[in-house]
């Protein structure tokens, strides 16, 4: 990893013109030129079809930051951008691109340092891959480094040809695969909490632990991305990505030291145990949802199917719960609860962490009540720890009753935290690969999913099975139930 404080580099984002460049990337960039983590020798080439000037997309760029930004500071930074219209499937204008690019690094002094940004639908990347390469683009006096954007693939199979495609043209280490989940502050601090803390190390494990919940609940429905997510679904939208990576980090060993190489290969190790489900017993771990109409704050919802006419009948999952064993020494016997979807009650991503309850509570006034320790992360929108415990209701009686202590990081870090970009596009432009999924992981993950997937093609499902507004079908509810356990409540206020 190198160790740059203000890195320089040309960035080329494939797909300039697009709804993620627009609303993650350029923001994104300014504010790294805002906070000073970036300086003066940067320069951002956009590309797409559109015949735009240079002063369109200023304008693009300039709308893209919001009404807040303007004055010198915002034109100084648009003063970066250049636009280059071209087919990317057209071979030959890649030539001139190398020629923009040549220019642009003498003008903003960014030694040979390229990203190579594919913002685009993954049917480009191999193209791209293969044309930088053909064409020479790869620095050949700094470094070179393509960032990919989900989806990686739709199966293991199709994710490996994609991979064979772009490895043809960079080697593995040049190669930064997209998580944004792995850019967020508190998905970042589930190391530290663990590995900086003896009180919680000590008991990481199957003696002390009783069960992981990992809830990412969105109370958004597909908006205008239907014809994307109804080819997808949830669990190659959130659990394939997202919600495995937050599981390795909550049961990998502790890394030897914190270079990407040691991380990455304890989080291999968890997804080499998490153990194969036979297909036929798929639904004893894995529940599918679809929402149907309901409400949310007194307004009315539509369904799944009544949101785009190309939604109509679709079988497509937008709901997950599953229970992930992990078949190693640590964790044998403690299942990893996971559950993500769309159009539920709450937008919230949380992590609780159930510990093992005493044998017996003196203190409680029913028996019956369990109420044990648990850890809860929360990594959004409230961005915090809280650790739940029990202590002596106040007064004369001796029952004790639920406490928490309650760290929230907004309150105390008075800087606003990065977005999961920003930091991600700065950990690429300074080598850090930690916070990007490496092709062993990514192959692992669809591997795991593919069964679930192959299962549920074989049967229709009853959909849909849940309302808008809702947690999801009580089925999620069941496969808790069957095991003693309950979903903790993950309501934003409870924190
Ligand atoms: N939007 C989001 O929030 C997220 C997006 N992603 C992923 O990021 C990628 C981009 O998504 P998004 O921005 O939403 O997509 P958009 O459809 O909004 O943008 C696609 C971009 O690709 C360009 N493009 C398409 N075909 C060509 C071509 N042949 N030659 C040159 N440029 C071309 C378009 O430019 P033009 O029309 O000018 O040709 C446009 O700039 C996808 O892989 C998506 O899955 C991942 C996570 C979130
Ligand atoms: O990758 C994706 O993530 C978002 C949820 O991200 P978050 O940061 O808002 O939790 C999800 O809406 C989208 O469908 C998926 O592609």
């Amino acid at each position: 990893m190198e160790n740059q404080e203000k890195p320089k580099a040309l960035i080329v984002i494939f797909g300039a013109t697009g709804d993620l460049a627009k609303r993650k990337l350029f923001p994104s960039i300014y504010r790294l030129y805002q906070n000073g983590k970036i300086g003066e020798d940067f320069a951002v080439v956009g590309i797409g079809r559109r015949s735009w000037s240079n002063e369109l997309f200023h304008t693009n760029v300039r709308n893209s930051l919001g009404d807040d930004v303007s004055g010198k500071e915002a034109e100084a930074f648009v003063s970066h951008f250049y636009y280059h219209p071209f087919d990317v499937s057209d071979s030959s204008s890649y030539e001139n691109l190398g020629t923009l690019l040549n220019n642009l690094e003498s003008e903003y002094r960014t030694e040979g340092n390229r990203i190579f940004y594919l913002a685009m639908a993954p049917q480009f990347f191999g193209t791209i891959a293969n044309n930088l390469k053909k064409h020479n683009l790869k620095s050949e006096t700094g470094w070179s480094r393509l960032v990919i954007e989900k989806p990686f693939g739709h199966d293991f199979e199709s994710a490996k040809q994609l991979n064979d495609q772009i490895t043809s043209a960079f080697d593995e280490n040049q190669i930064y695969r997209i998580d944004h989940y792995l850019g967020k502050e508190m998905v970042k601090n589930i190391e530290v909490i663990r590995f900086a803390n003896g009180i919680f190390e000590h008991l990481w494990n199957n003696r002390f632990i009783a069960n992981v919940q990992i809830t990412s609940s969105e109370s958004l429905g597909v908006e205008d991305r239907a014809n994307y997510y109804d080819l997808s679904g949830a669990t190659r939208d959130m659990v394939q990505n997202h919600m495995l990576q937050m599981v390795t980090l909550l049961a990998m060993e502790p890394p030897i030291n914190l270079n990407p190489e040691e991380i990455r290969s304890e989080k291999i190790k968890i997804l080499r145990a998490l153990r194969t489900i036979d297909e036929k017993n798929i639904d004893d771990y894995f529940v599918r949802g679809q929402y149907g109409p309901g409400k949310m704050h007194g307004r009315k919802l539509r369904g799944y199917q009544e949101e785009a006419e190309e939604l109509q009948n679709s079988d497509t999952e937008t709901y997950v719960a599953g229970k992930i064993m992990i078949d190693n020494y640590r964790w044998a016997g403690v299942p990893f609860y996971i559950r993500t979807g769309k159009r539920l009650a709450e937008k919230c991503t949380k992590i609780v962490v159930e510990f093992e309850d005493i044998p017996l509570n003196l203190y409680q006034e029913e028996q019956s009540e369990k109420s044990p320790n648990l850890l809860v992360i929360n990594i959004q929108p409230n961005e915090g720890v809280t650790l739940y415990l029990n202590a002596k209701k106040p007064g004369v009686s001796s029952y004790s009753e639920p406490i928490k202590l309650s760290y929230t990081h907004e309150a105390v870090n008075s800087v606003n935290t990065p977005e999961a970009y920003e930091k991600l596009l700065h950990d690429c432009m300074i080598g850090d690969t930690t916070n990007f999924s490496h092709w062993d992981e990514v192959s692992l993950s669809w591997k795991f999913v593919d069964r679930i997937l192959n299962r549920w093609s074989k049967e229709e499902p009853d959909f849909p099975n849940y309302a808008a507004g809702s947690m999801g079908p009580e089925e999620a509810d069941n496969l808790l139930k069957n095991d003693g356990f309950h979903w903790w409540p993950v309501n934003n206020e409870e924190e």
